[in-house]
């Protein structure tokens, strides 16, 4: 890990416009996120964990510059990622690898394989022969043959999509790579063949790599450092070790003890 920071995000506050009542047409502002203060640095792997409704997407969100803040600032790569110009917001879309949640309605079902994996190239001006050798390096890496290109995703299984949209997400070797719940929508055999996968391709790419969960077990096996999220604000931040020896604030402990936590697989 260097001591570059990669996410640099200061009191931040951030939420959605919701109507005031079932007829309103106005709208009103609704916290999600509440002074936030986060740092992450560049190869480090970490895991913010929380409840749902804590508001874990909504800070991927902003990561991603889909929400613009209503007070704070945000800066992903140097780049503060909701006030981009085209260009730019190629040039950080380039760097950042994101897994949604939920595979099977993340991928469009009239699309081959195929194309859900040339299509992010495309969009990159990237084509030919280089597109083909990071289409077949990015199957590689998640161990899927290169027949799944033909295949629409309703042929595949739910830990066969998952590993489409992880290849997706390598296609164009990003630096920091987001996972949003990447287990939670399967069984519990292939969460472990999924944590491996990514494991691997950590220690193959060394990205950045951010995960989202509620799951503090797969947490701790995908992440070094865990970063508790409740209702909105980071309550805490340390080492899995230190979290789960000496946990600070409630809702912390809680977690802790709803879990027993399983050997690493
Ligand atoms: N587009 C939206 N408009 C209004 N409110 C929203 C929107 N998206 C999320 N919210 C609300 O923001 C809060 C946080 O949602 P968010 O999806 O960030 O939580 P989460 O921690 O990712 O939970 P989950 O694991 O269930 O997805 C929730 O109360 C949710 O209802």
């Amino acid at each position: 890990m260097s001591s570059e920071p990669v996410v640099e995000i200061k009191d931040l506050v951030a939420g959605y416009y919701v109507a005031k009542g079932f007829r309103s047409l106005f709208k009103k502002f609704t916290p999600v996120l509440r002074n936030i203060n986060l740092t992450i640095y560049r190869g480090e792997k970490v895991a913010i964990i929380g409840e749902s409704g804590a508001g874990k997407t909504t800070l991927i969100k902003i990561m991603l510059g889909l929400i613009k803040p209503r007070h704070g600032e945000v800066r992903v790569l140097g780049y503060t990622p909701y006030s981009l110009k085209r260009r730019e917001k190629r040039l950080l879309a380039k760097k950042i690898g994101y897994v949604p949640q939920d595979p099977s309605r993340s991928l469009n079902p009239r699309l081959k394989v195929r194309r859900i994996l040339y299509e992010p190239l495309e969009a990159l001006g990237i084509d030919g022969e280089e597109a083909e050798k990071r289409v077949f390096e990015s199957l590689k890496h998640v161990h899927l043959h290169r027949a799944v290109l033909d295949y629409y995703p309703d042929q595949l299984s739910g830990g066969m999509m998952q590993r489409v949209l992880i290849a997706r997400a390598l296609v164009h070797k990003p630096e920091i790579l987001i996972l949003d719940e990447p287990t939670s929508a399967l069984d519990v055999s292939i969460q472990a063949q999924i944590i491996n996968i990514l494991n691997e391709i950590y220690e193959k790419l060394k990205p950045t790599m951010i995960t989202v969960t509620h799951d503090i077990p797969v947490a701790q096996y995908l992440a070094e450092k865990a970063i508790i999220l409740y209702k909105g604000e980071i309550v805490e931040e340390a080492s899995f070790q230190e979290i789960i020896e000496n946990p600070k604030h409630p809702y912390t402990r809680t977690l802790i003890q709803s879990y027993t936590l399983p050997v690493k697989p």
